[in-house]
């Protein structure tokens, strides 16, 4: 008989905020060639030759400014996603993460302790990216080979359009919206435009207009599109003038050319346009972590205050609301049951 069990995965964060665990998280992320998608020998140069060597006390004292007692946001966040999942649910729930510990392979062994042969994995990000959804499923693939050629793997998909998820990401947002905005912002975190063309199998888009279209072929491999298709489902759920909506890319890195605009220049920007009361919502991230309540939260409010800007509101990610549980259980489910199928 086989046994099923679900894994969710995160991205993950330094085991703790000192320097030297900073340099070896960031060393693990940024040599990952679905993230910085250079040549080994070019990627090596850039990120061990002069990233490692400037960015891991900056990144420490970041990670610093929202470390808690238990540990990382991100980490801790999703425990309790974890945990509150295994209340809703009879198979075994663990989680693994991209990078650092506790690891996909750590979450799987896991698993496969409590007998399971036929995992659910949950990529716990609403948006298809590369850097995100990719290398999460071809590590669990690497890692199954090598160690668990037994254990049958089903993904879930993204989940950026699908009614249960943009339900409930509306009224998350609703219950935090504030009375009185001018604007409100959707932050997405930022990747490199080549890695959407990269992504693309059919070639056909060209990161412009092809991307708000309600039909492209390239769509399932866009985050553009996705992140574009998020906020709009969103706005139109919440019943609020596009003209009254915002949407930037944040977190870039290196000097290429990542999707615009910029989350840091619209901050900056919004003031002169008659902006003062503004509130931002992350919805690439689906657990709290450095992006959200450091440099957005912290530094972004920074950015907005000092242009001129009066009232700042940040608006939580899902975290481990009990409707977001609902949704992670609904999606699971999904593909627990398709293993009956085959
Ligand atoms: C080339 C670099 C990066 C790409 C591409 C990228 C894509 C990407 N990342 C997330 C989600 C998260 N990123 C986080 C931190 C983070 N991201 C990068 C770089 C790229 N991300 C760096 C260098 C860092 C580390 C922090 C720093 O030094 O600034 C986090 C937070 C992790 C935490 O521990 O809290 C998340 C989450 C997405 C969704 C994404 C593409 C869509
Ligand atoms: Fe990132
Ligand atoms: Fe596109």
């Amino acid at each position: 008989m086989s046994k099923k069990g679900i894994l969710l995965v995160n991205l993950g964060s330094p085991k703790s905020t000192d320097v030297k665990d900073v340099k070896d998280y960031l060393d693990e992320f940024l040599m990952d060639e679905k993230v910085i998608d250079y040549r080994w020998f070019f990627r090596s140069l850039l990120v061990q030759g002069i990233i490692l060597n400037t960015r891991p006390p900056k990144s420490a004292a970041a990670y610093k400014t929202v470390w808690t007692d238990e540990g990382s946001p991100l980490i801790v966040i999703t425990q309790k996603i974890q945990r509150k999942l295994q209340k809703l649910v009879e198979v075994p729930v663990e989680i693994g993460m991209r990078y650092a510990e506790p690891s996909i392979e750590t979450g799987i062994r896991k698993l496969t302790e409590q007998g399971v042969t036929e995992i659910v994995l949950f990529p716990l990000y609403p948006q298809y990216a590369m850097s995100t959804t990719e290398t999460v499923v071809d590590k669990a693939e690497e890692v199954r080979k090598k160690h668990f050629p037994q254990v049958k793997i089903n993904y879930v998909q993204p989940f950026y359009n699908r009614d249960i998820y943009i339900d409930c990401l509306t009224e998350s947002i609703r219950e935090k919206l504030p009375e009185n905005f001018d604007a409100l912002q959707f932050s997405y975190h930022g990747v490199p435009e080549r890695h959407i063309y990269k992504t693309d199998p059919t070639k056909t888009c060209n990161l412009n207009d092809c991307c708000s279209r309600e039909t492209n072929p390239s769509h399932q491999f866009c985050y553009r599109h996705q992140c574009f298709k998020t906020t709009e489902l969103v706005i139109e759920k919440l019943n609020i003038p596009k003209e009254k909506t915002v949407i930037s890319f944040q977190s870039r890195l290196g000097k290429d050319k990542w999707m615009e605009p910029y989350t840091d220049e619209t901050l900056e920007n919004l003031p002169k346009k008659g902006v003062k009361n503004l509130a931002i919502v992350c919805p690439a991230f689906v657990s709290d972590c450095l992006e959200t309540l450091e440099e957005i939260s912290v530094e972004g409010k920074e950015e907005f205050l000092h242009a001129g800007g009066e009232n700042f509101h940040y608006i939580p990610c899902l975290n481990d609301e009990d409707r977001w549980i609902d949704v992670v259980k609904t999606l699971c489910e999904e593909k627990l049951n398709e293993f009956y199928l085959v």
